[in-house]
């Protein structure tokens, strides 16, 4: 199956299981798949026929800097299920990076694989 893809979608969350994460934002960062046959876009060459990347992104960036939450998982089931009911998409798979976690490291993240029921 093809496949739509966002890699690095910047976003500033309140995110965080300390009180002082929820007083200023920071950044979290995204990778999403999802599955879409493309060929019915790309044969009639038409918008309206394709998975539009640039409102999905917008779409996300707005759910994810709505409102504070304590986990990244939560973060990443809600944006699973916003791409899953908004989009006819039937699989996604959500990558959530928070780069200023641990000092140590990188990054930290986690990723999930969902399908519509
Ligand atoms: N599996 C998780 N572990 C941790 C999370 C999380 O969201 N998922 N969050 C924190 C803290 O908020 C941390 O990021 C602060 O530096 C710790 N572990």
């Amino acid at each position: 199956m093809d496949k739509v893809f966002v890699k690095g979608l910047k976003t500033a969350a309140y995110i965080g299981v300390y009180e002082w994460e929820h007083e200023q934002p920071q950044p979290l960062l995204f990778d999403l798949t999802m599955l879409w046959d493309q060929r019915a876009a790309a044969a009639a060459d038409d918008i309206q026929l394709a998975l539009d990347y640039d409102s999905l992104s917008k779409a996300v960036v707005q759910l994810v800097e709505a409102r504070p939450r304590q986990l990244i998982e939560t973060v990443a089931e809600e944006v699973a299920e916003l791409i899953l009911s908004d989009f006819a998409v039937t699989q996604v798979t959500v990558t959530v990076y928070k780069p200023q976690a641990v000092a140590a490291a990188e990054t930290v993240g986690v990723e999930i694989t969902r399908q519509r029921n």
